[in-house]
């Protein structure tokens, strides 16, 4: 490996109480709000087929009429404790919020810029209620902060002339303003999730932005930024020139996710997902495959699965009513939680064979091995090689407690479980199994193992 003066600063994962918080998360919410959901995908009567949050770089939208649409912002249904109850309800444990999309436009009265909410109708904080209202939920804020601006005067995607590096100075010394400025109107918040950071102009600030980083760290001990806010020496981001990890967990999966423990190499990671194949902020028409709360749940485990977090996104209208759609999978998501959590919160990846029939998850506070079946084996029982020196002390569906689920002894260490007859196989099923791990004796009574 070469020696790095901005490179990873950490090998494997963070070992603090805050990053443990974290890793159990299983489940957030990812907030996409702004002007660009006042035109909402459309413009002067044409559709904008891409993603509502870029509709200012749609050539049918003249980009000063997008300018100025702060003039109209003035969401009279914004209400943030509504939002983080539903929230809530959803089993949501974190939420990320875009302070600032790649439009610039500030969604707190920043001081460093007029492109705010404090030149608008509105003129009001909208992060700081938010923050309060999922506070007040137990929600942790994780604040969204795009560093491409398109607004800025001094934003570059590349730096080419003199003038264009004098112009970038300026950019970097407002970016670090503003993000000091989040943190100290917003202390409550658990960390930054770093966006539009892939233009040369910024991949090219390696010291800089190295310096930046832990100059955020030390106003905030414990923070939490992942893979995407900086770049090493040689340009080479979320993962240096040795191949380590940049930040705190790895950041690049955008409306995709691994597919096996290897593609996570022993990181953190969290997966951001739409309910559309690719809207973030609002679009008042969506056109192809929109995800079922079943697609969304079967995300959430899987990712739990591979120890990692899923979050799932919502894209509020100019007015600040949350969609239908948006509040139906809230409530779906959330009816499952309700008596399936445990399969999911403080859970993370089973070194045990995958099998057909869906995906184990290790609760690493009870030690249960949770099966959380979506592919329901037609002959009812679901197969289960246990790992050798494991005993299976004890099977139930999730919730109940004793004999509803017969256990046969196929050969050595691997077993059918019969699913009781009538299960509702067109919900996610879940059995929690207590194991003994050792070649202790099964005593027959359900306690942790040792
Ligand atoms: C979390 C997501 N990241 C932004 C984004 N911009 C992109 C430009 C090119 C490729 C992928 C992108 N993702 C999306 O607008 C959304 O905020």
């Amino acid at each position: 490996s070469v020696t790095l003066e901005h490179g990873s600063k950490r090998l494997g994962k963070r070992t603090d109480p805050m990053m443990g918080v974290w890793r159990n998360y299983g489940l957030g919410q990812f907030i996409h709000w702004g002007l660009y959901a006042i035109p909402g995908g459309h413009w002067d009567g044409k559709y904008y087929s891409g993603a509502a949050e870029w509709i200012r770089s749609w050539n049918e939208m003249p980009k000063n009429a997008y300018d100025e649409l702060y003039k109209v912002f003035d969401p009279k249904a914004y209400d943030p404790k509504a939002w983080a109850k539903q929230a809530k309800d959803m089993g949501a444990k974190y939420m990320i919020i875009t302070t600032k999309h790649h439009d610039g436009f500030c969604l707190w009265p920043s001081q460093y810029t007029d492109y705010s909410v404090a030149k608008s109708p509105y003129n009001k904080d909208i992060i700081g209620p938010m923050v309060e209202a999922y506070d007040a939920e137990g929600i942790d804020v994780y604040l969204y902060f795009s560093v491409m601006d398109w607004n800025h005067p001094g934003y570059r995607s590349k730096l080419e002339t003199k003038e264009d590096e004098e112009a970038y100075e300026g950019f970097k010394e407002f970016t670090r303003n503003q993000l000091l400025e989040l943190l100290a109107f917003y202390p409550s918040t658990k960390g930054l999730w770093f966006d539009g950071t892939w233009d040369q102009a910024w991949i090219q600030q390696a010291a800089f932005a190295d310096e930046l980083e832990e100059e955020m760290r030390s106003v905030i001990p414990g923070l939490i930024i992942g893979s995407r806010f900086r770049a090493d020496e040689n340009g080479k981001r979320h993962f240096d020139t040795n191949g380590d990890l940049m930040g705190d967990y790895e950041q690049g999966w955008e409306r995709k996710m691994p597919n096996r423990i290897e593609d996570v190499n022993g990181n953190d990671w969290d997966c951001v997902m739409t309910v559309p194949e690719n809207q973030w902020g609002y679009h008042s028409d969506w056109k192809g495959h929109v995800k079922s709360s079943v697609e969304l749940i079967e995300m959430m485990v899987k990712a739990a699965s591979l120890d990692g977090n899923f979050v799932i996104n919502f894209g509020p209208d100019g007015q600040g009513n949350i969609r239908p759609e948006e509040s139906l999978i809230a409530k779906e998501v959330g009816e499952w939680m309700e008596s399936n959590a445990e399969a999911v919160y403080d859970c993370g990846y089973l070194d045990w064979e995958k099998q057909d029939w869906g995906y184990y998850t290790r609760n690493r506070k009870t030690g249960n091995v949770n099966l959380v079946v979506f592919n329901y084996p037609a002959s009812g029982k679901l197969r289960v090689k246990v790992p050798k020196g494991i005993k299976i002390q004890g099977i139930d569906l999730i919730g109940t407690n004793g004999g509803t689920i017969d256990l046969e002894e196929i050969h050595r260490d691997e077993y059918f479980l019969g699913l009781p007859k009538g299960t509702d196989h067109t919900k996610p099923v879940v059995l929690v199994m207590k194991i003994v791990e050792g070649d202790a004796e099964v005593q027959g009574v359900y306690e942790k193992a040792k």
